[in-house]
């Protein structure tokens, strides 16, 4: 999927300096990044009702136009395809990491930087309930790394 998606990133490309009047990519462009914006969300919902309708052949056409439409913003935006891969293998790591992790650890990560995440929101110093939150967690032998 990767290949074709780009393949078409790479037509889009070669197409936005064409003529608007015989491309619609150019027009796109031409038009800016709320009309891409629009057009993206129109086909993700157009996308949304066929599947809710089970109309997988629908499914299917409307995806292509989803993803034409969503290569073109990233065009725009300067996004290019391998960097939303490096982003999904990112993910894939640390969801391969997460499931090495055991049970127990995890679930006491996930504590933690939920108090740390709201000690920080907070203002910690006029907060002492946040402070007291942080010694609880180092007196369940959290050190701090110094
Ligand atoms: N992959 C596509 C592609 N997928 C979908 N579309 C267009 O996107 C539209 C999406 O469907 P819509 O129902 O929203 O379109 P519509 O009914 O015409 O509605 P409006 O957008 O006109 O309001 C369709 O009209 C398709 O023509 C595409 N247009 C171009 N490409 C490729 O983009 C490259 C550049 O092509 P040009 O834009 O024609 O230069 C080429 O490689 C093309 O194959």
């Amino acid at each position: 999927m990767s290949d074709s998606l780009e393949r078409l990133y790479q037509a889009v490309l070669a197409a936005r300096d064409l003529d608007p009047a015989t491309s619609r990519t150019a027009r796109l462009f031409q038009r800016g990044p709320s009309k891409m914006a629009k057009k993206l969300a129109e086909e993700a919902i157009e996308v949304v009702i066929d599947a809710v309708n089970g109309d997988a052949p629908a499914v299917v056409r409307e995806s292509a136009d989803l993803l034409y439409n969503l290569t073109v913003l990233w065009a725009s935006a300067g996004v290019k395809p391998e960097d939303v891969w490096r982003e999904m293998e990112r993910r894939e790591r640390l969801q391969g990491i997460a499931e090495k992790l055991p049970k127990s650890a995890r679930k006491l990560r996930q504590d933690i930087s939920k108090e740390l995440s709201k000690a920080v929101a907070n203002d910690a110093t006029a907060q002492p309930a946040a402070r007291r939150r942080i010694v609880a967690l180092e007196a369940r032998g959290l050190r701090k790394r110094h």
